[in-house]
């Protein structure tokens, strides 16, 4: 595998209850890792990979430092309580960027993930920037080429952005290119997205790909409602790509992205929306992006993070 390391085992590292009991057990003592690239010798079905990566904000003039993110997030993940259902992840290691060559990083991101996606497992990947999601969503298409795979984005903005190359802000503009270019169709929804940070172009393009949009005010206010218009999306599909933009929470709970949120959706509510998506049962790939551990308070956003993807892992059928 291109660009690939495996994760340092130093990362994985927690407090020891085992003394108390057998099941007394955290992530860091039930997760698998690998000193090759091989998922299909890995146990589990959920393969954990990391996006260290964050070339795409810089093109997008935001703030850098996700491309730390993945072993961070991992750090927060090793302590939390290990049931059932976590024994399931294999840490796959990191894809990484080298000499500012984003293209060629999320290339070998792609190809990741199809590998782990043949080998029969579900990819959970922690960005990186949200030029994370062409990777990701590259490799899932690969993966599923007869069937209908629907994106659905929980993130303040719509990421359909017309650059010149590629950004953290075009991801999903360049996948709707390469479903075009493939004959199927673009299924992409975005949820918590803030009127007041995508302008009125972002909103036509969106209307012209028929994007189905569920605004922030309508998870926070009818978060029935919101879930029900995701239901409808999700209802034709095949399988789900899911990604997570951080900046979707609100500042108070996610300090540390590129872009803070003045309203967001709140963790309670994005949990909520979660579950409605792992209960469709057609959820086959899921990542976090945007989290710039240089920017966070106290690890407060990196624990919020890691609650995101161990309920994520939690309720993955
Ligand atoms: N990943 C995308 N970023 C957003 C936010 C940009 C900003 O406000 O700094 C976008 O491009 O629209
Ligand atoms: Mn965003
Ligand atoms: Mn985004």
């Amino acid at each position: 595998m291109k660009q690939w390391r495996p994760t340092s085992a130093e990362v994985w590292q927690g407090r020891d209850d085992s003394g108390e009991a057998a099941n007394a057990l955290r992530l860091f003592q039930t997760i698998t890792c690998s000193t090759t690239f091989c998922p299909e010798q890995l146990p589990g079905d959920i393969a954990l990979l990391g996006f260290a990566c964050d070339e795409g904000v810089r093109r997008n003039n935001g703030r850098t430092g996700a491309a730390q993110a993945p072993a961070i997030l991992r750090r927060a993940l090793a302590n939390l309580a290990s049931h059932a259902e976590h024994t399931r992840l294999a840490d796959c290691g990191d894809i990484f960027v080298e000499q500012d060559n984003l293209e060629q990083a999320q290339q070998a991101l792609r190809e990741a993930v199809l590998a782990c996606q043949r080998a029969g497992k579900r990819t959970l990947v922690l960005g990186g920037g949200h030029e994370t999601a062409l990777g990701h969503g590259l490799g899932v298409l690969d993966a599923f080429p007869q069937e209908k795979v629907g994106i659905i984005n929980l993130d303040a903005h719509l990421d359909l952005r017309h650059a010149p190359q590629a950004t953290s802000g075009t991801p999903f503009r360049q996948l709707a290119h390469y479903c075009e270019t493939q004959q199927r169709d673009f299924r992409y929804a975005c949820c918590g997205l803030s009127m007041a940070a995508n302008t009125q172009a972002l909103l036509d393009e969106a209307a012209c790909r028929h994007v189905t949009i569920v605004e922030d005010l309508r998870c926070l206010s009818a978060p029935t409602e919101a879930i029900a218009q995701l239901e409808q999306f999700m209802a034709d599909l095949d399988r789900i790509y899911l990604t997570i933009d951080l900046d979707v929470l609100p500042a108070w709970e996610m300090p540390a992205v590129s872009a803070p949120a003045a309203l967001g959706v709140p963790c309670a509510i994005l949990l909520q929306l979660l579950a409605a998506i792992c209960r469709s049962g057609k959820l086959q790939a899921v990542d976090l992006v945007e989290f710039n551990p240089s920017h966070d308070r106290d690890g407060q956003g990196a624990r919020v993070a890691a609650r995101i993807a161990w309920q994520v892992a939690r309720w993955w059928g």
